[in-house]
């Protein structure tokens, strides 16, 4: 199949679902208002093509189509990743290990600043001040009980820090608030929280930029918890191997990728805020009428391509961006972050079933049979070090898991979890870190919505803190048969009469 260059813009990459046949376009005239949504929806349920509504009620002047699922799963066991694969230009058969990997390789690595240019796709149109109305364009409705229309699920907010040393990219949602307002999510810890912080300090509203449909590899890193203070778009420059092409906004010094779908230019107040949500969230609730005040967003100034593109996700019950990206991409931090300070961790995995609340640990045995650590103070170490950092916000479960267990099948996960850890004596819990709002047991719980509610269940075995080993095996097709049993018993399956397909 085609070796694609990474994706280096939003359009090669939607051309590239199309070769893939991982594209459906939409040209009968579809409703923003919850139709689009329902379609996103289902096509996530069931890891069907990624929609392409090229005809929304409400288009005008070119603004705009939308691209649903942008980074949902593909049916084809084959082929699971291939939507991820395509944003980083990785074949569409890569593992979730090989995009996590690929996702880490700049950690510790010389940056590549990002190419400044003067003009670009994104400055094809320039609409200014009153010449557009957020309330008419056709920003979609997504659930019915959501407190507005989500303009904002899969574009990336840019702001940069008063003393310019910062320029951080990321996702945080953001609904239509008025004619040109949104209200959107600026959530303690997160760096957008950071920086707004920060322009607190100096009483200023923050000058911000909003850029949709901007290079995959950029959505990608602006969706994974990288260190503080690092600018994601040297990240991106590193993960792609070349400098990603950024021009001046119109109306501030910010730089948005010369070749994004859409851009919104403004400001975001330190001081005024307005109602925003509920929104279908990542753990699948929306919980009607429930609204609060979160900052405003003023949008001074859009920029767009000719035949402009809106990416939408559009998450809620799995599989969406929300499992696939922000669990995925901090479990790969956490292990990053696990390794730089000596843990024996091997991989990281934020399993769907679960909604990304848990992270599962693969451990190196080995490595832990060397440290002659006990159950209790190793649980303690691991969950003193993750529940402390800013890439764990979102997880309130580590289950640790040994070499045997596939960390991406949930059904070994279960099956580690159901027998290797004792409830309440091998598990460690944590009441005092401070916890995910978000999950309903928090925000909507009988306890404290802010604190506590973290733990880590050790699947460990004692064979494996002692010596190292597994003294166990599997009762299992894979585990107790000696191999060429195994490739017997397969070579001759189908002639036997039974069905070909099938994992193995
Ligand atoms: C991929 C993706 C990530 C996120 C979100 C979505 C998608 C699709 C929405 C659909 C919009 C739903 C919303 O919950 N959302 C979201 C969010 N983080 C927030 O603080 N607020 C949010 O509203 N993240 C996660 C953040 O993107 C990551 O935590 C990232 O690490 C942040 O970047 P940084 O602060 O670490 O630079
Ligand atoms: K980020
Ligand atoms: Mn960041």
């Amino acid at each position: 199949s085609h070796q694609h260059l990474p994706q280096m813009n939003f359009r090669s990459f939607v051309e590239a679902l199309k070769e893939d046949g991982d594209l459906v376009e939409i040209n009968e005239e579809i409703d923003p208002y919850l139709e689009v949504g329902a379609i996103i929806r289902k096509v996530c349920e069931t890891d069907d093509k990624a929609p392409l509504f090229n005809n929304l009620k409400g288009m005008k002047d070119g603004l705009w189509r939308i691209l649903g699922a942008p980074a949902s799963l593909r049916r084809n066991p084959e082929q699971k990743w291939g939507r991820l694969a395509r944003h980083l230009g990785l074949p569409p058969t890569a593992s979730m290990k090989d995009i996590q990997d690929k996702m880490l390789e700049p950690a510790n690595t010389t940056p590549i600043p990002p190419n400044i240019v003067s003009d670009g796709p994104v400055k094809e149109n320039k609409l200014f001040g009153d010449s557009f109305n957020l309330e008419t364009l056709p920003s979609p409705h997504l659930h019915q009980s959501d407190g507005g229309k989500y303009i904002q699920t899969y574009g990336m907010h840019i702001l940069e820090s008063p003393d310019k040393s910062w320029i951080n990219w990321s996702i945080a949602r953001a609904m239509v608030h008025g004619p040109n307002t949104l209200t959107g999510l600026v959530f303690e810890t997160q760096h957008n929280w950071q920086i707004h912080q920060q322009w607190k300090k100096v009483e200023k509203d923050v000058p911000w930029a909003l850029a949709f449909g901007v290079p995959p590899a950029a959505i990608m890193a602006a969706s994974m918890p990288i260190p503080d203070g690092v600018t994601e778009a040297d990240y991106v420059g590193c993960l792609t191997g070349h400098a990603i092409d950024l021009v001046k906004c119109e109306t501030n010094d910010l730089y948005v990728p010369a070749n994004a779908e859409i851009v919104f230019e403004g400001t975001l107040s330190i001081t005024e805020k307005g109602p925003e949500g509920p929104f279908g969230e990542m753990h699948g609730y929306v919980f009607p009428g429930d609204t609060h005040q979160w900052p405003i967003y003023t949008v001074n100034a859009i920029t767009y391509r000719n035949g402009a593109i809106l990416p939408v996700s559009n998450c809620g019950r799995i599989t969406d961006e929300t499992h696939t990206l922000i669990g995925s991409l901090a479990a790969a931090q956490i292990r990053q972050e696990l390794q730089d300070d000596g843990f024996p961790i091997v991989s990281a995995f934020a399993p769907f079933e679960v909604q990304v609340t848990w992270v599962v640990l693969q451990v190196d045995i080995e490595k832990l049979a060397e440290m002659r650590i006990s159950p209790a103070d190793f649980r303690q170490k691991i969950g003193d070090f993750v529940f402390a950092r800013k890439s764990a916000l979102t997880i309130h479960r580590l289950l640790l898991v040994g070499p045997d267990i596939d960390i991406y099948n949930f059904k070994d996960v279960a099956y580690a979890f159901g027998t290797r850890c004792r409830p309440i004596d091998d598990e460690t819990f944590f009441p005092e870190v401070r916890g995910f709002t978000l999950i309903p047991y928090m925000c909507h719980g009988f306890h404290n919505p802010r604190k506590g509610g973290k733990i880590v269940s050790d699947a460990l075995m004692p064979s494996e803190y002692r010596e190292g080993r597994q003294n166990w095996e599997q009762a299992s097709f894979k585990h107790s048969y000696p191999l060429e049993m195994q490739e017997s018993v397969n070579a001759k399956w189908s002639a036997m009469g039974f069905n070909v397909e099938g994992p193995f």
